[in-house]
C-alpha cells in the first residue's frame, strides 16, 4: 500500500486539465447495461471507480474494453447476474447497477454499496421510486433483491432531493410502460449528463437540470457515443489548490458554470478569478478574508467541496464557519487538520475556523475521499512534509492526481508503507 508524500510550501503556476466528471461517469457506465449495441464512453477519468465499474460489467457477462480516457461497452450478452458482494461494496455508484438491470432485466440482486463514509447515506428514496414502478424490493443479508412483472411508469415525488434517486429511477423508467414522473429531482450537471447520453440511446426523457423530470418509456434503446462532463468538483479543488498556493493557475477544459457558487465565494475572499468560455484562470491574493458557507443541492455550494474549502479557510483572516447541510459527519478531516496545527473546532453540523495559521507537516491519513483532497490542500500549505494515507479513497476520485500537481510545480510523490506502518492503519 502507498502512501502520499506532499514537501509543503512551493508555489504552483501553470495550466492543469480537469478531467470526465466521477459522479457522470459511474452513473453512464451503469446506463449502458440498458442499450442492445455498443456504447462508447470518451473523456472518462483514470479513476478507481470506473476500474471497478468495469469489472462489474465484466463480471455480468459484458464486453468491456477500457482505455485510458474512453470506454466501449457490448452489452449484448449481459444477464441479470447476482452482484451481493465484493466490488460493489467498494463503492458508492453500484446502486446504478440497481436501476439499471432492473429496467433491462426485471430483476437484480445487488449488494449495498460502498463509497464515502459520511454518516448514514439511506436509499429508501430509490426503493421507494422503484417500487413505484412496480417493482417488489426486500433487502435479504444485506443484499437488494429487486423482481417486477413489469414496470409500469409513475408519478414520484422525492421526500429528500437526491442526486442518486433521481439517476436511478431514471435508469429503472426508461423502458417502462407509459410516463413516469420524478418530482423534487435532484438538479446536479451529472443528472443531464446521464440524460443526454439515454437520450441519445433513444431514450425520452424531458426536464433534466430541473426539479421535474418527465420520462415516456420506450421499447427499446440502441447503442451510441457519448462525452463526459468536465468534473467539477476536481476542477473546484484545483481552484482551492491555486487560491492557496497558486501564483497564476490556469484551470483548463471546464465549465465556469458549473462552479458558480465557489468562484463567488473565492471572490468574496479576495481571490482575482478570470472566467473565458471553458477556462478560469486564478490569480492567489496574499491577504484573504474569512467567509461562512453552508452546503446545498445544485446550484449552491457542494457538500463535495467543503472538505477542500476548510483547509483554504485556515489561510485566511478572521473566523469562517463550514456548515454541511447534506451531511452531517462530514468532519473526518477536521482532526488530522488539527494534527496540523489548524485552528479549527466542530460544533453541530458546523466547522469554525480561526485563520490564519500556519501549517505543520505531519503524518495524517484520509478517511474519505475529499478529507483526501483537504489534506492534499493542507499538505501543499503546510511547512515541512506531510504525509498521507488512506490514498485508496482519493484514488477513487482523482485522476493523475500526483502528475497534474507536479506539473504545476508541487513536490508530491507516492511511498510504499512500511510494515509499520501499515499495521497502525490496520489498528
Ligand atoms: C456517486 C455520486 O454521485 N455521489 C454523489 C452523490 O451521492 P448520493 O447520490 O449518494 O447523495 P444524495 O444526493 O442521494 O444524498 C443527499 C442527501 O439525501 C439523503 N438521502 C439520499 C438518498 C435516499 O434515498 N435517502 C436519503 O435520505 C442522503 O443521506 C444525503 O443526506 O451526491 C452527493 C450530494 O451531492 C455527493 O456528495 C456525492 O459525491
Ligand atoms: C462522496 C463522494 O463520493 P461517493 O458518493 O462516490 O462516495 C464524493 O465524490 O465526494
Amino acid at each position: 500500500m502507498d502512501k502520499l508524500m506532499i514537501e509543503g510550501g512551493y508555489p504552483l503556476e501553470g495550466t492543469v486539465q480537469i478531467s470526465g466528471a466521477k459522479n457522470s461517469a459511474v452513473a453512464l457506465i451503469p446506463a449502458a447495461i440498458l442499450a442492445d449495441s455498443l456504447v462508447t464512453i470518451d473523456n472518462l477519468p483514470e479513476i478507481s471507480d470506473v476500474h471497478l465499474l468495469a469489472e462489474l460489467l465484466q463480471e455480468i457477462g459484458g464486453d468491456v474494453t477500457l482505455g485510458k480516457h474512453e470506454i466501449t461497452v457490448n452489452p449484448e450478452n449481459m444477464i441479470a447476474m447476482p452482484l451481493p458482494n465484493g466490488r460493489v461494496k467498494k463503492l458508492r455508484a453500484s446502486y446504478y447497477l440497481m436501476g439499471a438491470m432492473l429496467g433491462k432485466f426485471k430483476k437484480a440482486v445487488i449488494g449495498l454499496p460502498g463509497g464515502c463514509n459520511l454518516g448514514p447515506r439511506p436509499i429508501d428514496q430509490h426503493i421507494k421510486g422503484f417500487e413505484a414502478l412496480g417493482a417488489r424490493v426486500t433487502n435479504e443479508q444485506g443484499a437488494i433483491y429487486l423482481r417486477a412483472d413489469e414496470l409500469r411508469g409513475a408519478r414520484i415525488y422525492l421526500d429528500v432531493v437526491s442526486v442518486g434517486a433521481t439517476i436511478n429511477i431514471m435508469l429503472a423508467a426508461v423502458k417502462a410502460k407509459g410516463q413516469t414522473i420524478i418530482e423534487n429531482a435532484a438538479k446536479e450537471p451529472e443528472i443531464i449528463d446521464v440524460a443526454t447520453l439515454l437520450t441519445s440511446m433513444g431514450a425520452k426523457i424531458k426536464g433534466a437540470g430541473t426539479n421535474v423530470i418527465r420520462i415516456d418509456g420506450v421499447e427499446s434503446l440502441s447503442g451510441c457515443r457519448h462525452s463526459i462532463i468536465p468534473d467539477r468538483i476536481e476542477a473546484g479543488t484545483y481552484m482551492i489548490l491555486a487560491a492557496a498556493m497558486g501564483q497564476k493557475v490556469l484551470i483548463d477544459n471546464i465549465i465556469p458554470y458549473h462552479v458558480e457558487s465557489l468562484i463567488a465565494k473565492l471572490r468574496e475572499m479576495g481571490v482575482t478569478i478570470e472566467v473565458s468560455d471553458d477556462q478560469l484562470l486564478i490569480h492567489n491574493s496574499r491577504e484573504k478574508k474569512g467567509v461562512d458557507i453552508k452546503t446545498l443541492v445544485y446550484p449552491g455550494f457542494p457538500t463535495d467541496l467543503q472538505q477542500p474549502f476548510t483547509s483554504l479557510l485556515t489561510q485566511a483572516e478572521g473566523t469562517s464557519i463550514v456548515t454541511d447541510t447534506i451531511y452531517n459527519a462530514r468532519f473526518k478531516h477536521i482532526d488530522e487538520l488539527r494534527r496540523m496545527g489548524a485552528n479549527v473546532k466542530v460544533e453541530g453540523r458546523s466547522a469554525i475556523i480561526n485563520g490564519k495559521t500556519k501549517l505543520q507537516g505531519a503524518r495524517v491519513r484520509a478517511s474519505d475521499l475529499r478529507a483526501g483532497a483537504a489534506l492534499v490542500v493542507a499538505g501543499l500549505l503546510a511547512e515541512g512534509v506531510t504525509e498521507i494515507s488512506g490514498l485508496e479513497h482519493i484514488d477513487r476520485g482523482y485522476a493523475n492526481l500526483e502528475e497534474k500537481l507536479k506539473g504545476l510545480g508541487a513536490k508530491i510523490w507516492r511511498e510504499k508503507m512500511s510494515e509499520e506502518e501499515l499495521e497502525q492503519v490496520k489498528s
